[in-house]
């Protein structure tokens, strides 16, 4: 099924080795990360979609790959797919690589394009029995993983539906049962919640999530942070082919906070207090606003204690503190510079 690498000519790949025994079968190898970019690079003419990425995913986790239009994601998941080869490093699912064991990658990978393809005139059971067969799956066991994945992702009502009769949130749905149907390790998934409506992506949220539940590994990507937010353990933000930060997403905002908007609200002498402020390394653009005095805060949260005990200890009545921090928006907006190629 997969068999469009040849797009790559041979002398643009440099691999690396999969540990095998003295036969030359590839060994194994267990580990807790179930995804492993290692230095991918991939060039298309003097385009650099992919430069020098090195990332990995533990089993049974969701990480969110974003990133602007023409970042790179589609390239590293083609890549991870076995759909296109890099052009150095190499990149490795369940322990083999996708360069020397593509065949065994296929086996453990299910990957959802960020297109459905041309099957318009088959039905639903149709299209997932067609997948099902591909992947060798025969019989008992192949009737019995079909029911499964129309039960799993709600296809089950529109068996007999041709798909050029499917919204675009049933076809999502068929999409990922195409992927989940030789029932893989690790989920690629390609903007899969791209043009859905509010419900249907919530509905995909709790899809991917409870496919993480069971220990599958999952990778995904959007543009957009706050859509990957709730649902990832960890996410890589990635702009230009270079990747920019990688973490949870709280570790992320935490690293770009480089400074916060505080407000205080002083019961009296709130000038005074702001002229005290005025002192501290950390504090800048001091603004005071009746009983408000606002500013930046370069500070952490051990500093913002004590920034308050000094208040309190030179006599001014700190009622509130109030402490805005920066959106994923925000963050987003930070760690990326809108740079396109
Ligand atoms: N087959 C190709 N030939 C030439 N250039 C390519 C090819 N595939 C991708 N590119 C280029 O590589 C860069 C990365 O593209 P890619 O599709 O990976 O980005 P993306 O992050 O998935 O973007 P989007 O969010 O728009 O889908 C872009 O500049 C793109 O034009």
């Amino acid at each position: 099924m997969n068999d469009n690498v040849n797009s790559v000519t041979a002398t643009d790949t440099v691999s690396a080795s999969t540990p095998r025994r003295a036969n030359g079968t590839p060994v194994h190898v267990g580990s807790d990360d179930c995804i492993e970019l290692r230095r991918l690079h991939r060039f298309f003419g003097k385009t650099k979609a992919v430069e020098d990425i090195s990332f990995s995913v533990r089993r049974g986790h969701v990480f969110g790959y974003i990133g602007p239009n023409g970042a790179g994601k589609t390239t590293s998941m083609r890549i991870l797919a076995t759909l296109d080869l890099p052009s150095y490093g190499d990149a490795y699912v369940d322990g083999f690589s996708v360069i020397n064991d593509p065949e065994l990658v296929r086996g453990r990978l299910g990957f959802m394009p960020d297109s459905f393809g041309t099957y318009r005139d088959v039905n639903c059971q149709e299209y997932l029995d067609f997948f099902a067969r591909a992947y060798g799956l025969v019989g008992r066991h192949r009737t019995d993983r079909l029911r499964w994945v129309m039960n799993f992702t709600g296809t089950e009502g529109m068996a007999e539906k041709p798909i050029r009769g499917l919204s675009k949130g049933m076809k999502q749905r068929l999409c990922l049962g195409r992927a989940l149907i030789h029932d893989p390790a690790v989920m690629i998934l390609d903007e899969p919640a791209a043009g859905l409506d509010p419900r249907a992506r919530i509905q995909l949220r709790k899809m991917i999530r409870e496919l993480a539940d069971r220990g599958k590994t999952v990778l995904i990507s959007s543009h957009i942070l706050t859509e990957l937010a709730e649902m990832c353990d960890s996410v890589g933000i990635i702009e230009q082919g270079k990747l920019l930060a990688t973490g949870s997403v709280d570790d992320i905002q935490r690293q770009r906070e480089s400074s916060r908007e505080l407000k205080i609200r002083i019961l009296d002498r709130a000038a005074a207090a702001s002229e005290c402020l005025s002192t501290i390394d950390t504090v800048s653009g001091l603004i005071v606003d009746g009983q408000l005095v606002k500013f930046e805060f370069a500070g952490d949260i051990h500093d913002q204690a004590a920034l308050v005990s000094q208040l309190v200890s030179q006599g001014f009545q700190v009622a509130e503190i109030e402490s805005h921090k920066k959106s994923l928006e925000d963050v987003f907006l930070q760690v990326t510079e809108g740079l396109v190629q």
